[in-house]
């Protein structure tokens, strides 16, 4: 007899952001929602409904473009009273000094064969900040907590795994002892971390995985946290049943 799953993990990439739509460098770069980005959030939100979840508590990064994704979903769901968690470890990738740059130029510039090792490669970082650079994180007040070894000056996906998963044990484990059902927030690249983890995909897999914008995907798992079955999307809206 199969014992039905009692745990529910919610992954979902923030909507198109303004830098998604000018295909910029974006990273820690703090920008908002595009408005198909914001259509995306509440669409997703109307699914998740649709599907009935019942989030206990949401986890997101310290980056406006998840945070308001996250309230149009929880908005839309009829549920922004949940307790909500917000880490840098679950910010984007930090893209150094590429970060501001049109992707597309910078191919014309560089090649796109440069382009595609620093954005799609495990280990390879991007040409890091340098000295006085005003995009250095460690001035900007959300992070003055974090000690100054934990400050980026650019991530390989590899990085940014080693800051994310930290998260997932060390807080998003623990808090299912005490919660059905968790919603997390994030970006392409910590997704990617989360996803190399929970599915055991390796390093050369885990760089081809591209995760759509505004698109839930939903994990089951035993009291255990074993994965149950395959991660499936919440039901589309766009067709009609009858
Ligand atoms: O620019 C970024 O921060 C990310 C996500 O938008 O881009 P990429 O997909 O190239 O890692």
């Amino acid at each position: 007899m199969t014992k039905s799953p009692n745990k529910t993990l919610v992954l979902l990439r923030h909507g198109q952001s303004t830098w998604n739509l000018e295909n910029r460098f974006t990273g820690w770069t703090d920008v908002g929602l595009s408005q198909h980005g914001h259509d995306e959030a509440v669409e997703a939100g109307r699914r998740l409904l649709h599907d009935g979840l019942k989030f206990d508590i949401a986890f997101t990064s310290v980056l406006k473009r998840a945070i308001k994704t996250l309230w149009l979903v929880l908005e839309e769901m009829d549920q922004m009273w949940i307790p909500v968690h917000r880490s840098w470890r679950l910010n984007e990738r930090h893209y150094g000094a590429l970060q501001g740059e049109s992707k597309d130029e910078m191919a014309e510039r560089v090649g796109a064969d440069q382009v595609l090792r620093w954005r799609r490669s495990f280990d390879v970082r991007p040409p890091l900040l340098t000295e006085g650079d005003k995009r250095f994180p460690g001035d900007d007040r959300r992070y003055a907590s974090l000690d100054p070894s934990q400050l980026p000056c650019g991530e390989s996906l590899k990085d940014t795994i080693e800051r994310a998963l930290p998260y997932w044990h060390n807080t998003i484990v623990p808090a299912f002892a005490s919660a059905d059902t968790i919603l997390i927030v994030a970006h392409g690249n910590t997704l990617r971390a989360l996803n190399k983890y929970l599915n055991g995909l390796s390093d050369e897999k885990v760089v081809g995985l591209e995760v759509p914008t505004g698109e839930p995907v939903v994990y089951h798992f035993d009291h255990a946290l074993r994965l149950q079955g395959l991660p499936t999307f919440a039901q589309s809206m766009s067709g009609c049943a009858h």
